[in-house]
Formats: structure tokens, C-alpha cells, sequence
């Protein structure tokens, strides 16, 4: 049965970033994913995407993202993944990308692009999904497709869908990409790479006491990132995220977040967040619900 498409039929979405501002692998489960522990700290800035759905029964990616293919792209993936669930066959859209996330960065560009394309057109194509569901489908897409359809900042376990919102102080961070794609396949196929650090509980949480079981071998195979974080410490409290390639600054006080990043050298590339702990995502969302609960 197809549902009359509602209004309005074009809207951006954002599709913030996150960091992983600790990452320890436990182990690794019988298919060959890791078991891990980290903090995914949702930050208030990343790409955005522009929907406008029609009945075409059509998706379709206007913007191209160079080395990747229609088919294969994110988005594309999580449009035809989110059709096939029910009956919205006839269902279509054509989707433009503003992209401002470095890809193979850490920071959950493909992954954020997934997610806000299922949580969005959930909603223009009136599919009616929780967002358990949309997690569960998401995580066919990535591991970190369901964190950010949670849009929480959280503690989590598992591949990294085992979700526990927390909150944490506001903070700045710096994020600066030493200009190197990095797979994040290739990193957890490492045979020297740490697998077993002990599982922690949330309350005994620190940044000093954590850290990245990624970050000496991804410093030892791409000595930009050593060079890049030696040169970040220097100024505040520094780490890779994820599987890499950008390091992150923490920083109480923008204004001297500010600074720093005009000492950043060329060829590095920074961007300035702020974190929070609801991401821009989900706040969309409720502002979406509540418009259209006043209609
Ligand atoms: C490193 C993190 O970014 C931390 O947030 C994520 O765990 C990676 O999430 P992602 O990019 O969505 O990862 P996926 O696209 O699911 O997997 C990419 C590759 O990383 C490896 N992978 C990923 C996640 C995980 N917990 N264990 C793994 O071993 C798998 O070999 C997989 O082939
Ligand atoms: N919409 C998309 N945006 C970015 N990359 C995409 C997209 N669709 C597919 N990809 C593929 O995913 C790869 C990883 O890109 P991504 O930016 O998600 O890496 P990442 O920041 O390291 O992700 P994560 O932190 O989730 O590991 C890219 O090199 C690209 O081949």
C-alpha cells in the first residue's frame, strides 16, 4: 500500500561527526569484528544532506563523491535498505550532498551520511519505524550507523552499538586531519594490533586513564599522525580517533581553542566543534515532530 506523500518534500538534514575520545578492543568475536569500549562524543558540526522526495520509486545521489560509486555510496545504500523494508516501493527521492567531513578521517562520514539518510526519509516517506528498528537496520551498514541514529553522546560496548547515553561537560575540541585516508579495515586487520585490554566500567571513566588501542600502530605505519599528534599535545590533551587519520585537542575555553588552531601548519587541514551531548540530528528530528505536531 503506497501513503500519500506529506509536506513539505525538500528539507537538509545535518549529519554531524562524532570522535571516539577513547577506543579499547577487547577482543574479537567468531566473525571477525572487535569487541570494543569507547566514548563516542557527538560534536555540533559535519556535512549535511538535502532531501526531496517524490514517487519516482527512484534514489538517486545528485552529488558524487569521487572513487565512489552510486551503488556503493552510504547513503544510496541506506535510501534502498530503508525502501525494501515495507511497501514504498514507489517511494523515490534525489538526494544532494554537502560534504565537509574528511572521508577515512575517524569522524564517521559515511556512517553519520547513513544514518541521517534512514532517520530522515523514515520521516518524509512516513515509514513509521522506532529508532530501535532503524538502529538494528542501520548496523547492516557499519558499526557506527547506530550510534548516530541514537544521536547520543555515549558510552558504548559491543561492535559499538551497545549504546549507554551519558553526558558529558562542554567541551572544544580541535579535530586536525594530517590529509591521509585511512581504511579502517586495514587497521583491524593488524596482526600486532593490542586486543585485549580490560573491560572498564563507566564510573571509573577518565581521559588521562583511557586511550586508543589503534593509535601506535597507526602512528607506526603513518608517521604523519605521530608527527601531527607530537605537535598537538604540546598545546592540550590529544588523541587519534577511531581508526584514524585525525587527532583531536580538548579544551575547556574556545577562545584558546581558537588560537591553536591559527598555529596549525600547512598542509593540515582543522576544524573547530563544539561537543554535545544530543546531536544536530536528533535535534532536527524533534523540532521536525514538533511542527508537524502543531499542524
Ligand atoms: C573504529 C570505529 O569508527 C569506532 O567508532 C568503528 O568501530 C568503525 O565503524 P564503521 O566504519 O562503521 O565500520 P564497518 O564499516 O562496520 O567496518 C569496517 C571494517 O572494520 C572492521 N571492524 C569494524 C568495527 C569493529 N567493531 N570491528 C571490526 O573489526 C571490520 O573488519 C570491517 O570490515
Ligand atoms: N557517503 C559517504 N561518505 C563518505 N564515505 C563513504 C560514503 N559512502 C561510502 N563511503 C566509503 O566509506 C569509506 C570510509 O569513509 P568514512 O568517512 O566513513 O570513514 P571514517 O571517518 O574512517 O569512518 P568511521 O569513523 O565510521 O570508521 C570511504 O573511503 C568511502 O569509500
Amino acid at each position: 500500500m503506497d501513503t500519500e506523500l506529506k509536506f513539505p518534500h525538500h528539507q537538509w538534514w545535518p549529519s554531524p561527526a562524532k570522535l571516539n575520545l577513547f577506543l579499547h578492543i577487547l577482543g574479537r568475536y567468531e566473525n571477525g569484528y572487535h569487541q570494543l569500549q569507547t566514548l563516542f562524543q557527538m560534536l555540533d558540526t559535519g556535512d549535511r544532506l538535502h532531501f526531496s522526495i517524490n514517487n519516482s520509486g527512484k534514489v538517486l545521489l545528485a552529488t558524487a563523491i569521487p572513487g565512489v560509486a552510486h551503488k556503493d555510496n552510504l547513503i544510496v545504500r541506506a535510501a534502498k535498505l530503508l525502501q525494501q523494508q515495507g511497501q514504498w516501493c514507489s517511494h523515490g527521492v534525489t538526494i544532494h550532498l554537502d560534504k565537509q567531513l574528511p572521508m577515512g578521517g575517524g569522524i564517521g562520514g559515511g556512517s553519520s551520511n547513513a544514518a541521517t539518510t534512514l532517520v530522515a526519509l523514515n520521516d518524509l516517506w512516513q515509514c513509521g519505524l522506532d529508532e530501535n528498528e532503524l538502529a538494528t537496520l542501520g548496523l547492516q551498514l557499519g558499526a557506527d550507523v547506530p550510534i548516530f541514529i541514537r544521536g547520543q553522546t555515549a558510552f558504548a560496548g559491543g561492535v559499538g552499538e551497545e549504546i549507554s547515553p551519558v553526558s558529558l561537560p562542554t567541551r572544544w575540541y580541535l579535530v586536525v586531519n594530517p590529509g591521509i585516508h585511512i581504511s579502517t579495515a586495514d587497521v583491524f586487520r593488524e596482526p600486532n594490533l593490542p586486543r585485549n585490554t580490560l573491560p572498564m566500567e563507566w564510573k571509573d571513566y577518565s581521559f588521562a586513564d583511557s586511550h586508543n588501542d589503534c593509535q601506535q600502530i597507526v602512528c607506526d605505519r603513518y608517521p604523519e599522525v605521530a608527527k601531527l599528534l607530537q605537535w598537538l599535545v604540546h598545546y592540550a590533551p590529544s588523541r587519534m580517533t577511531g581508526t584514524g587519520a585525525c587527532v583531536f585537542a580538548t579544551f575547556s575555553d574556545e577562545k584558546l581553542a581558537r588560537q591553536v588552531q591559527s598555529f596549525v601548519p600547512a598542509p593540515w587541514k582543522s576544524f573547530l566543534a563544539k561537543g554535545v551531548n544530543q546531536s544536530p540530528l536528533k535535534q532536527k528530528l524533534y523540532e521536525v515532530n514538533a511542527t508537524s505536531d502543531t499542524n
